[in-house]
């Protein structure tokens, strides 16, 4: 069996240390993500889904225990290490795209593989190849402006895939779209992550997404649970 690709144990995170107002948001989180699994992270507002979200994706750090990403170890790496690791194997999607106005959805793919040294014609290469196969390819010139919510969150996905991560974290990847345009924009994630083979861990609100992947977990009182 090969590690999972992502690896959590035993992570704790509080915040407000020490005052009145401290809230221990984890408790001990363990999860393991294997090689192309398919996680939905339910929970309910507040939980902390994007706290733990965040600690996975190393855009923050956890108060203890054991994040591993593709097999290594991240807890007391310095920050260059993580940010290497982060650009390299993690892929981020946001309930709302921030994806740069002034930048055309192409250029949007185009500028993280620039960022981790991928030639200007390889990186266009790749990035139209990731719009066509979530059908915007025609869109490929346009900024996100000129753009559906639908279709801004496709691009979404294709800069999150741009750098071929080994571990996409999607925090309510289509909780601003309406449910029949959430429905198919998930479709094409999903299809999207199933064809490149990459994990997932995807935190949503929708039972009926969450039916579609290949387990659920719970965050319940700051443990992840089976659901
Ligand atoms: N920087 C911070 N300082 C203090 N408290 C915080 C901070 N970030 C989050 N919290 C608190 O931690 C808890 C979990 O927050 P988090 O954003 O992870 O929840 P969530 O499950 O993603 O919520 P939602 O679904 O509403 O986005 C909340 O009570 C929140 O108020």
């Amino acid at each position: 069996m090969s590690d999972p690709v992502l690896s959590l144990s035993g992570v704790t995170k509080a915040y407000n240390h020490g005052q009145p107002s401290e809230i221990a948001v984890l408790r001990g989180v363990d999860l393991d993500v294997a090689a192309g699994e398919v996680v939905a992270l339910v929970a309910p507002s507040g939980a902390g889904k994007s706290t733990l979200l965040h600690i996975a994706g190393l855009l923050d750090t956890a108060d203890a225990g054991s994040v591993r990403i593709a097999g290594r170890e991240t807890t007391g790496l310095g920050d260059r290490a993580r940010t290497r690791i982060r650009r390299r194997d993690v892929g981020f999607v946001y309930q709302f795209h921030h994806l740069l106005p002034e930048f055309s959805a192409l250029e949007n793919i185009v500028l993280p593989q620039l960022a981790n040294g991928i030639s200007q014609s390889a990186a266009r290469a790749r990035a139209m190849e990731l719009l066509s196969s979530v059908g915007v390819g025609e869109r490929a010139d346009h900024r996100p402006a000129a753009m559906s919510g639908g279709e801004q969150q496709r691009v979404a996905f294709c800069r999150a895939l741009a750098n071929a991560p080994r571990l996409l974290l999607a925090d309510e990847p289509t909780g601003n779209l309406d449910p029949d345009t959430s429905d198919q924009v998930f479709g094409r994630l999903l299809a999207l992550v199933r064809d490149t083979g990459l994990s997932a861990l995807i935190a949503t609100h929708n039972l009926d997404l969450a039916a579609r992947m290949d387990r659920r977990v719970r965050l319940d009182a700051g443990v992840l649970v089976p659901a």
